[in-house]
C-alpha cells in the first residue's frame, strides 16, 4: 500500500509525514506485485519505525520507463544547463530548510548522532548538490582542428538512465554523490536507497516534485538487493549503473551488468584502509586524526582508517595517548547532545562486528580499549582497539566496518609502507609525519586512491574519491564525476574535401 506514516521523533517531538510508496514518475505508488513491506528501525531502541513499500522487479521496469520518457522528451538533451542547475539549486534549498527534519528522520532511521546528520551528511549533501549545480551550465566538448577542410568537436552527452544503488552508513550524502552529478549532466535516475534506511530518500522525493522537477528524471524505488538491486544491475533499459557498498556485492553487479547490455559500472566498494604514524608526527594531532579515522560513524565508513601502524620507538606512548582518547568519546543516543557517536545501524551489522571483535580476543590479540558488550538496549558497539596484533589475524585482514581498530609497528619507512599495501583493498590511507620528504614518498607508493597527509578521512566536494585494487572502479566527486556520467560523442565535419572515387 503506498500511504503516508506519521512518525514522531519522541526527542523532539516532532512528528514527520513519510510517505510509504515507491517514487515513480513524481508520484508515490504501490508495488505492481509485491504486497510484503520492509520494516524500517530504530538502531538506538531495536524499535520498528515504520514499513514502507518494496520494489519487485516489474516495480523497477516501470521505474526505468519513466526515467526513460523522462530523458527522451523533458530532461536529457532537452534541457539546458542553466535550467538543469536552476532545480538543482533549488533542490538544495529546499534540504536547506528542512535540514533539522532530514537529520531527525536521519539519526533515527541510522542512528547517527542528530548533530553529524545536519551539519555534516546534511551540510554535505547541500554543498554537494550545489557544488554539481555550478557544472550543468559549463559542461562542455572541444573543438579538434583535422585538416584545412576538415574540423571536427566532442560532444559531452549524458550517458542515459542511471541505476544508482547506496548502502545505509550515510543515507542521504551517498544520495547526493550519485544524484548531483547525474542531474547537472543530464542523465535521468532509478535509485535503489537501502533497504535498511530507505526514509530520508522517501523524504527527498516530496522535496523533488517541489523542486518542479519534471516527472520521471528521479525515482526511488526501495527494495531489497537482490530484488531491486539485480534488477538494476540487469536492467536491459539501464545505461549506468553507481553502486556503494560491500566487495562481495559489487562483484555481482559488474557480472550481471555484463551479462545483460554491459551497462557501465562504477562501483565504490570496501578497504582496509592503512593509517600510518611516524615518529616525527605530532602525536596529540596525530592520536585524534586517528581516532575520527575509525570511530566516526561508528566505523561504518568504506575508508575507515582500521589499520593502524605505529612506529616502533613510539608506539607506547602513541597506544596510551589514542586510549585516552578514544575513552573521551561519548557513545550513545544520537538525540543525546553528548553523543559524539551512536549505535551501529542493525543487528546484523552489530553481530557481525562482535563476531570479528570474539575473533581477535580468540586469536590472542590484546584489547586495550572497549571489547566489552553492554547490556542495555540499542546496538552499540564501544570504541574497541586491539594491540600485539598479527597480519594473518581476521581483525587485520577484514572489512569489519566498525569502531574496532588494530594497531600494528614498524621500525622503518620501507616496512610501514609494505604493511600499508599488504591488502587486496585501495581505497584510503593516511600518514603523520613532520617530514615533508617522508609525507611525500609515502604518499607517493601507498596503493590507494585517497590519501590523507597529518589528517584524515575529510573530504571535499571538488576532489575525486574512490578506489584502486579491489576497492572499487571510478570516481566520485570532482569533475571525475562528470566524466562517470557523460559519453563522449566525436563529429567529423567536411567543409570542402571532395573524395576521389573510386578509392
Ligand atoms: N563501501 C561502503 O560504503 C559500504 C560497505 N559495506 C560493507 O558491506 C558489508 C555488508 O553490508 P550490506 O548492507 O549487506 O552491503 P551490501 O553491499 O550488500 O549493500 C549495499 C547496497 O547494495 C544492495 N544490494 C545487496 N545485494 C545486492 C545485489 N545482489 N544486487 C544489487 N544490489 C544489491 C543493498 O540493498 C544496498 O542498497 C558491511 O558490513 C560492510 O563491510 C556496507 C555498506 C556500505
Ligand atoms: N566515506 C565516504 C563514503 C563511504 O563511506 O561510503
Amino acid at each position: 500500500m503506498a500511504t503516508i506514516a506519521r512518525v514522531s521523533v519522541t526527542a523532539t517531538g516532532r512528528v514527520v509525514e513519510i510517505p510509504t510508496g515507491l517514487f515513480i514518475n513524481n508520484e508515490f505508488v504501490p508495488s505492481v506485485d509485491n504486497q510484503d513491506l520492509i520494516d524500517v528501525y530504530n538502531p538506538a531502541t531495536e524499535e520498528k519505525i515504520c514499513s514502507v513499500v518494496g520494489a519487485s522487479a516489474a516495480d523497477v521496469d516501470r521505474a526505468v520507463k519513466a526515467a526513460r520518457d523522462a530523458f527522451n522528451t523533458t530532461w536529457g538533451k532537452n534541457v539546458s544547463g542553466f535550467e538543469r542547475a536552476r532545480l538543482i539549486n533549488k533542490l538544495a534549498d529546499l534540504i536547506d530548510r528542512d535540514k533539522d527534519e532530514l537529520a531527525e528522520i536521519e539519526t533515527l532511521n541510522n542512528g547517527k548522532p542528530f548533530k553529524i546528520a545536519r551539519d555534516f551528511d546534511i551540510g554535505d549533501t547541500i554543498s554537494c548538490l550545489r557544488y554539481y549545480a555550478g557544472w550543468a551550465d559549463k559542461i562542455a566538448g572541444q573543438t579538434l582542428e583535422v585538416d584545412k577542410n576538415k574540423w571536427a568537436y566532442t560532444k559531452h552527452e549524458p550517458i542515459g538512465v542511471c541505476g544508482q544503488i547506496i548502502p545505509w552508513n550515510y543515507p542521504i550524502n551517498m544520495w547526493s554523490w550519485k544524484v548531483a552529478p547525474a542531474l547537472a549532466v543530464g542523465c535521468t535516475i532509478v535509485m535503489k536507497p537501502s533497504e535498511i534506511t530507505p526514509l530520508t530518500a522517501q523524504l527527498l522525493s516530496k522535496l523533488i516534485v517541489e523542486a518542479g522537477f519534471p516527472p520521471g528524471v528521479i525515482n526511488h524505488v526501495c527494495s531489497v538487493g537482490n530484488v531491486g538491486g539485480a534488477a538494476i544491475s540487469a536492467h536491459m533499459g539501464i545505461d549506468k549503473v553507481a553502486f556503494t557498498g560491500s566487495t562481495v556485492t559489487g562483484r555481482k553487479i559488474m557480472e550481471s551488468a555484463a551479462r545483460s547490455n554491459l551497462k557501465k559500472v562504477t562501483l565504490e566498494l570496501g578497504g582496509k584502509s592503512p593509517h600510518l604514524v611516524f615518529e616525527s608526527a605530532d602525536l596529540e594531532e596525530a592520536a585524534k586524526w586517528v581516532c575520527l579515522g575509525i570511530l566516526y560513524n561508528s566505523g561504518q565508513d568504506c575508508s575507515a582508517g582500521s589499520r593502524l601502524y605505529v612506529q616502533d620507538t613510539i608506539h607506547d606512548k602513541f597506544v596510551s595517548l589514542l586510549v585516552q582518547r578514544a575513552k573521551e568519546l561519548v557513545i550513545g543516543d544520537g538525540f543525546d547532545e553528548k553523543s559524539g557517536g551512536g549505535p551501529v545501524v542493525s543487528k546484523m551489522q552489530y553481530d557481525k562486528i562482535w563476531s570479528y571483535i570474539e575473533s581477535g580476543k580468540a586469536d590472542g590479540a590484546t584489547v586495550v580499549c572497549g571489547g566489552q558488550k553492554r547490556t542495555s538496549k540499542g546496538y552499540y558497539v564501544d570504541p574497541t582497539i586491539f594491540t600485539n596484533t598479527r597480519e594473518d589475524m581476521k581483525i587485520v585482514k577484514d572489512e569489519i566496518f566498525g569502531p574496532v581498530l588494530v594497531v600494528g609497528k614498524f621500525k622503518t619507512e620501507e616496512e610501514a609502507i609494505k604493511l600499508a599495501n599488504d591488502t587486496s583493498y585501495g581505497l584510503g590511507a593516511g600518514l603523520h609525519s613532520n617530514d615533508a620528504g617522508q609525507c611525500l614518498r609515502v604518499s607517493n607508493a601507498l596503493e590507494s586512491g585517497t590519501v590523507w597527509v597529518n589528517q584524515y578521512n575529510l573530504l571535499t566536494n571538488n576532489v575525486p574519491f574512490g578506489g584502486k585494487k579491489q576497492s572499487g572502479i571510478g570516481r566520485e566527486l570532482g569533475s571525475y564525476a562528470i566524466e562517470e556520467y557523460t559519453s563522449v560523442k566525436g563529429v567529423h565535419w567536411n567543409y570542402g574535401e571532395k573524395l576521389a572515387w573510386p578509392l
